[in-house]
């Protein structure tokens, strides 16, 4: 018998980046997640792009409008059949507020990165995306 493959669900996240600080999302729901810190992001609807997906995710999470950059390479397992790609993103217009999704927001800078809980799954992306589009040390305040 033929094994059956199907393509895994792409969860596309933004890796925005303000003044040299990256933005992490505490999440509110669902309740096995709530209180880990994510990239905000979610699932792409049928016939969206990702770049779409990833517009519309932050519009109606964030409240705001962005500009989707270059994509920050690899793919990270989230949970069987789901995967994790990230782009580089830039605020358009608007600041970044907290919809239903998420309880919290906060803008790190490279050396706060671990002053967050991370859900698990998404370190190795946001370490890759951090060594990315971060500069090595916090900006002179
Ligand atoms: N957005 C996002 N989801 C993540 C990350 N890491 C991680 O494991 N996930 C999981 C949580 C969810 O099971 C799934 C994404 O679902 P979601 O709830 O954010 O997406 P969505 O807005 O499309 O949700 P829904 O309409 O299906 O409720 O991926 C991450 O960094 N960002």
């Amino acid at each position: 018998m033929t094994e059956q493959r199907t393509d895994p669900v792409v969860v596309v996240a933004g890796a925005l980046v303000d003044e040299g600080r990256l933005l992490a999302a505490r999440r509110s729901t669902p309740a096995e997640l709530a209180g880990r810190w994510e990239l905000p992001g979610g699932k792409r609807e049928p016939g969206e792009s990702s770049e779409e997906a990833l517009v519309r995710e932050l519009r109606e999470e964030l409240g705001v409008e962005t500009e989707i950059g270059e994509r920050v390479p690899g793919e990270w397992v989230l949970k069987p059949g789901y995967v994790l790609w990230v782009w580089a993103v830039r605020l358009r217009s608007g600041r970044p507020a907290p919809q239903q999704e998420h309880d919290e927001l906060r803008w790190l800078t490279r050396d706060e990165l671990d002053s967050v809980d991370w859900l698990d799954q998404d370190r190795p992306a946001v370490a890759e995306a951090a060594a990315r589009l971060l500069p090595a040390n916090s900006p002179a305040s």
